[in-house]
């Protein structure tokens, strides 16, 4: 199915028609991308916009309406000069609009004489999906609690004929409210930690695509605020915004990474009967990690068999809880390290390491903190931080010499799991 788009040029590559396309491609519809102004901006700041004249976006909008059997359309950012012209050629089209009135920078990309034009050629028959700050400028009612976010659902509806409108929580408690067919619907999240320039963008896109598919508007918005969650909790920190290609590419990357690990470890099967003396007592495990900071490692661990080695179970995600918050801990200081094996301590293994000419770390229990050991959870994480800061650079063996109950152990770093595999066959000589 095709989506119409018309929206501004973010050269950022964070909001705008670049998040749009990339909404309805993961969505898998075929996005229509119309373009209506060319913005220079970055992470930091919009510097200006180039609009596109009013019928070159006319233009567009034909050559593809021709052809394409379009039902839905997102618009965003327009300017003064293109509201008649959007409003004239997506006639008989269900419209999702986000009224984009000013940056989350700061940038005011509409004047308040273009958002009365706005209100009386757009708003009209759309379904309008503002932030709280831009409901509050096309309804005048001041929005700091849900109770006020349900008033200006109804003003824009009522009074100001849209067809259905969404008010966006990002601004304010995460709770998203539509006002749709005579009544409202309460969405509540919660906060999600993540880049968030592009949400508004990815969000109504979202709307649009799910339309096209055919959901009624409440489950269409549930779906987007879903799709958003997503996008903020995997966001693109090269361009500081959400990534509409999150649930993609961390599929891909937790297959890519499975395969991975599977593959080393039975690699580390073949050398079991070497491997066997170095397996720890409560089992050794082999985590990686994906980009996206997900950790894959063996369920049940890895452990001895006889005179062999063998994992109990298949390679999972979150499978090693202590392995995973090593690595993560280590990927703060050095995000290139992505896999980590656990072996049984033994001086031989660590002067081996340092003969072999890595580096080589410790930290020593007796050293932590009360209050860190109190919390429990909390030591792995310690331990690493005090390993990479007595070294001073980044560490590919870290040991630990136990203390009442827990046994001591060597942890072999990498930069994939193939690595780790050689360095530990290097270790134990195989
Ligand atoms: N930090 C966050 N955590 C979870 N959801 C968020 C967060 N920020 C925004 N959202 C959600 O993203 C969507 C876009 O909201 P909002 O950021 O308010 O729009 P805009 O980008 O237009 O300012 C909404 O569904 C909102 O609830
Ligand atoms: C081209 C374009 N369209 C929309 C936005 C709004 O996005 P945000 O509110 O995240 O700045 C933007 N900055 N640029």
């Amino acid at each position: 199915m095709a989506v119409l788009i018309i929206a501004g040029l973010d050269t950022g590559g964070g909001a705008g028609l670049k998040a749009d396309i990339e909404t309805v491609s993961a969505l898998n519809e075929h996005p229509l991308p119309v373009i209506s102004a060319i913005t220079y901006q970055n992470p930091k700041e919009v510097r200006g916009i180039f609009p596109v004249p009013p019928e070159v976006i006319g233009e567009q909008v034909r050559a593809v309406r021709e052809v394409f059997d379009v039902t839905a359309v997102k618009i965003g950012l327009l300017h003064g000069g293109a509201i008649d012209v959007v409003a004239e050629e997506t006639k008989g089209l269900t419209r999702v609009l986000d009224p984009v009135i000013a940056s989350s920078s700061g940038f005011q990309f509409l004047s308040p004489e273009d958002v009365d034009v706005l209100k009386k050629k757009l708003v009209p028959g759309s379904i309008v999906t503002p932030n709280v700050p831009e409901a509050e400028a096309l309804t005048g009612v001041k929005i700091s609690s849900v109770g006020d976010m349900k008033k200006a659902v109804r003003v824009l509806v009522e009074e100001l004929d849209a067809e259905a409108a969404v008010i966006k929580g990002g601004h304010l408690n995460f709770t998203d409210v539509l006002y749709w067919d005579g009544r409202d619907f309460e969405f509540p999240g919660e906060s999600v930690k993540g880049f968030t320039h592009g949400t508004g963008c990815a969000f109504s896109s979202a709307l649009a695509t799910f339309i096209a598919k055919g959901l009624e508007l409440p489950r269409a918005v549930e779906m987007a605020k879903r799709f958003v969650e997503g996008a903020i909790m995997f966001s693109n920190r090269e361009g500081k915004a959400v990534n509409p290609l999150w649930e993609l590419q961390r599929d891909a990357q937790r297959w890519k990474a499975m395969r991975e690990l599977e593959t080393a470890v039975d690699k580390l099967v073949k050398t079991g009967e070497l491997l066997n003396r170095y397996i720890a007592e409560v089992g050794t495990n082999f985590a990686l990690a994906t980009d996206f900071n997900e950790v894959f490692a063996v369920k049940g661990r890895i452990v001895r068999y006889g005179k062999t080695i063998r994992p109990v179970g298949l390679v999972e995600l979150n499978a090693s809880d202590h392995l995973r918050r090593a690595l993560l801990k280590m990927r703060e200081f050095y995000p290139e390290v992505r896999a980590v094996i656990n072996l049984r301590y033994s001086e031989e293994l660590v002067e081996r390491a340092e003969k072999l000419g890595l580096k080589v770390s410790f930290y020593d229990r007796r050293e932590e903190p009360e209050e860190v050991k109190r919390a429990e959870r909390g030591t792995m994480e310690w331990g690493i931080e005090s390993a990479v800061r007595r070294l001073g650079e980044k560490p590919d063996v870290v040991y630990h010499l136990g203390d009442w109950g827990k046994e001591p152990m060597v942890l072999v770093f990498g930069g994939n799991a193939e690595e780790v595999v050689e360095r530990v066959h290097r270790l134990i000589e195989a």
